[in-house]
């Protein structure tokens, strides 16, 4: 199964593309350049969930939607991996763990009221979460030791002890934050294709302590974490997803 993954920056996309041995092949298509390790189609699409969002939904509408040939590049893609360095939420991710979202949920999309926070779904319109297959969760939590749980999107790093505790409080769920993964998902689920959401932890969410950041270590544990999702995507096919597929609603 061809699998379409999204990154923020350069620096994560050819950490993921070293999971696979050789040079990647690289392909422009419009907004983006794809780099073609093995099953894997990584693009890096920018920072935020608007960046992430724009990128997925080029490179998904630049792929044929059935297939037209016989050779990998002429398949459709089956998944969407929205992918990168994240902060962990102590203690269930530490510094160097992985994470993957049983849940992606935009965790800053809504009206700030007396009362506090308000979801936008409370507000009767849009959505706020989307839920991955859980056989396929599963499958890539046994394969990478990724933690399983929630993997918020915000908009602002955190950066303090009240906002992260205000999110763990919203969020009980929560294992990692990160900034794209509720824009990826929302631009596959317009074309009906399921998404993950993995990421390797580089900092603990909190109070801001850039130097703490242990960037070399985290996209060393997502190349390590492609390499054994290999033979995972390579287990699932078009018809097994399908099954597993969350109707997209407005
Ligand atoms: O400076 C570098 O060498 C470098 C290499 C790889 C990645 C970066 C980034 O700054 C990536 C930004 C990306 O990381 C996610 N992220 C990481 N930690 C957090 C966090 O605590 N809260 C929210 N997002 C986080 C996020 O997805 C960013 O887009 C630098």
């Amino acid at each position: 199964m061809r699998v379409l993954v999204v990154t923020a920056v350069p620096a994560e996309r050819d950490a993921v593309a070293r999971a696979v041995a050789g040079t990647p092949r690289v392909r422009a298509v419009p907004g983006a350049e794809l780099h073609r390790a093995g099953p894997f189609d990584v693009v890096a699409g920018g920072a935020g969930p608007a960046a992430a969002a724009a990128a997925t939904a080029f490179a998904l509408a630049s792929a044929p939607s059935s297939p037209t040939g016989p050779a990998a590049a002429d398949e459709p893609y089956g998944l969407v991996v929205s992918a990168g360095i994240g902060g962990g939420f102590a203690p269930a991710a530490p510094v160097g763990s992985l994470v993957v979202a049983d849940v992606i949920a935009a965790a800053d999309l809504g009206a700030e009221t007396p009362d506090g926070f308000v979801p936008v779904t409370s507000l009767g319109f849009g959505r706020d979460r989307f839920v991955p297959p859980a056989p396929l969760v599963r499958e890539v939590a046994e394969a990478t030791g990724a933690v399983p749980g929630q993997v918020l999107t915000v908009s602002t790093v955190t950066g303090s002890a009240a906002r992260t505790a205000a999110l763990l409080a919203a969020h009980p769920g929560a294992v990692a934050e990160a900034m794209e993964g509720f824009g990826v998902a929302e631009a596959a689920a317009r074309l009906g294709v399921p998404v993950l959401e993995l990421r390797a932890v580089s900092n603990a969410v909190g109070p801001r302590d850039r130097d703490a950041w242990r960037i070399g270590e985290a996209l060393a544990a997502l190349t390590g974490a492609f390499g054994k999702l290999v033979p995972v995507v390579e287990g699932w096919t078009h018809d097994r997803l399908d099954r597993h597929r969350a109707p997209h609603r407005d």
